[in-house]
């Protein structure tokens, strides 16, 4: 069976992306939140939504079919059975796994038509949005200070995280922080569920781990090779993880996992690490020390379903080797300037979207990272920034490609 999946590379001209439109969970941010729910910033929706529709157009010019997640987990849940599955597990990960706020949150959320059960639980659901009938003791000694009885998930407009597709299949990711776990159980039930993924795609791993993996880690370099990020979001037992079963089941054979700074600006690998050519790369010198190395590790199968590992600091020659390629091209953040480098990073100047070979999306504030690009001979597509960007994601992120053509 052929799946509806299919990425081989970062920079095989796109053909099908996954977005989802910010909404409402926006709104719901406030100062005292920011932090839990991983914003520096509270964006301004209705512009965050035109530069939103404005990328999306963007990627529509080029020919690029664009897929609503919101829709599709809508359309994922039109039988009464699995949404009523759907809102069992979603609520209990939310916190409530029976008593009287689970029934009411069930009451309530079933009560609606499913794209607005969708974007509601992506909205987040206030405490006086419901209504207890017979309260118990978990409903009356809640933490009032918190005034939603299931969290907002502003970050759903990063649809690269909560999974990655890999050759024809995905891996649903088991997320850091609270505030983003439950995205990937949405894709869950799309894969599981959708007519266009049910009983087609394979998952080389799920969601159920205690280790966690995140999409802006995970780039795919080639019909053969990844990298994966060891970052503040992803940690080195899932990468050899997912690296059993791929090497098990699929026609990847090697694994770059590369050490990156745990912290908020460099939160996965395709914060400072994007491949842009054949032969081209963007990096935030910041990951590299004086020498331009950086720790990575690779892997490859090795005997009766083991995993080989080599330790590893020259990450061009790493590059070269396993993209089998005479150069790379590393592109330095802000032409590495002490000042630009890092503020153009902090606004993703190092999260491009390729659409094909040599073709990107930007954010337009980055100039200075773009005017470099345009130097070495990519053709950048600049969409808008200001309130996207408060987020702490750029184009890549907002990105989940379904299908891309081969590379090679
Ligand atoms: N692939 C990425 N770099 N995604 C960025 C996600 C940003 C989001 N605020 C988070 O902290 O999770």
């Amino acid at each position: 069976m052929t799946s509806p999946i299919h990425v081989t590379s970062e920079i095989g001209k796109l053909k099908t992306v996954m977005l989802h439109r910010p909404g409402r969970e926006i709104e719901n941010i406030t100062p005292d939140y920011m932090e839990r729910l991983l914003f520096d910033d509270i964006p301004y929706l209705p512009i965050a939504q035109e530069e939103h529709d404005y990328f999306a157009q963007t990627l529509r010019d080029q020919g690029i079919e664009v897929l609503y997640f919101e829709k599709l987990a809508a359309e994922a849940l039109a039988d009464e059975n699995v949404r009523h599955e759907f809102l069992d597990r979603m609520i209990a990960e939310s916190g409530y796994i029976a008593g009287a706020t689970k029934e009411a949150l069930m009451e309530y959320l079933s009560s609606m038509n499913v794209q607005d059960m969708v974007n509601k639980i992506i909205e987040g659901v206030r405490i006086e949005d419901v209504d207890i009938k017979n309260p118990d003791l978990q409903s009356v000694s809640e933490d009032t200070d918190w005034p939603f009885l299931m969290d907002p998930m502003p970050n759903a407009y990063f649809t690269r995280d909560p999974q990655a597709s890999i050759g024809n299949g995905i891996s649903i990711n088991r997320m850091t922080f609270k505030a983003r776990q439950r995205e990937s159980l949405i894709t869950e039930y799309i894969i599981k569920h959708h007519p266009r993924f049910a009983g087609k795609v394979p998952v080389w791993r799920d969601r159920n781990h205690a280790t966690h993996i995140e999409g802006g880690d995970e780039l795919v370099l080639s019909s053969h090779v990844l990298a994966i990020g060891i970052s503040q979001r992803t940690t080195a037992d899932a990468i050899q993880d997912i690296a059993k079963n791929l090497f098990k089941d699929s026609n990847y054979d090697t694994i770059i996992a590369i050490h990156i700074p745990h912290n908020h600006a460099m939160m996965h690998l395709d914060t400072v690490f994007t491949m842009i050519n054949y032969d081209q790369f963007t990096v935030h010198p910041a990951i590299l020390d004086e020498d331009g190395k950086v720790d990575n590790w690779v892997l490859h199968p090795g005997k009766d379903g083991d995993i080989t590992i080599e330790h590893h600091t020259n990450i061009k020659e790493v590059l070269k080797k396993a993209l089998n390629k005479p150069e790379i091209d590393l592109i330095a953040t802000g032409n590495g300037d002490k000042i630009v480098a890092p503020r153009e990073q902090w606004n993703d100047g190092s999260n491009t979207l390729a659409i094909a070979p040599g073709e990107v999306v930007t954010y337009n504030r980055n100039y200075v990272s773009n005017d470099l690009l345009r130097k070495h001979g990519i053709l950048v597509h600049e969409v808008r920034s200001s309130e996207l960007s408060r987020g702490r994601g750029g184009p890549r992120c907002m990105s989940c490609p379904i299908v891309r053509e081969d590379i090679d």
